[in-house]
């Protein structure tokens, strides 16, 4: 099953990115095995002026990203919370039920757009509290090699 980290916005060579490529390198080795594969896709920010215009611009975007069946998982503030359990154990239930494709879509500076929220299978928030587009990358790729490591009994995770 392909994982797809679909992102609004380009992260710069740096700190940032160095630990984002680690994760995600982790969670492919790990992976393999288990039949996952993660991918970055990165789309760059609207330069539309208004914001419902940005929002609707990047979510259009995102949006191609998702083929038809696929599963969309959006990260939003509002969303529901889960445990690293529970997330691994969805990724793995998808993965068994011949699920080809989960997207997980994190959005611009102004969130996501309506069509997002709505083609969602599901919205996930990491706490109540507004963060960074880059910091949420890096979490979810940690949660995503996190996953991997429950999936396969790997000690990386201690519950
Ligand atoms: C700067 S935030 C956008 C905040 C925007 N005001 C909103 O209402 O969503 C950029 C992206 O980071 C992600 N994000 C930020 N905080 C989050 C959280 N607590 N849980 C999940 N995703 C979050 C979301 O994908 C969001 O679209």
């Amino acid at each position: 099953m392909q994982i797809t980290i679909a992102a609004v916005g380009r992260l710069k060579a740096g700190p940032e990115r160095e630990l984002f490529d680690r994760y995600i390198e982790r969670a492919g080795q790990t992976g393999r095995a288990l039949g996952l594969s993660v991918r970055l896709r990165e789309l760059g920010e609207s330069r539309a002026q208004r914001a419902d215009e940005r929002m609707a611009q990047e979510a259009a975007a995102l949006l191609e990203l998702v083929p038809d069946g696929a599963r969309l998982l959006a990260l939003d503030e509002r969303g529901e919370t889960m445990t690293s359990d529970a997330f691994a154990g969805w990724l793995g239930r998808e993965r068994d039920g011949g699920q080809r494709e989960i997207v997980l879509a994190i959005g611009g500076a102004d969130g996501h757009g309506a069509a997002v929220r709505s083609r969602a299978d599901r919205l996930l928030a990491f706490g109540a509290m507004t963060w960074p587009h880059q910091l949420v990358r890096i979490l979810l790729a940690e949660q995503v090699y996190r996953a991997t490591t429950i999936l396969s009994g790997h000690p990386y995770h201690r519950a």
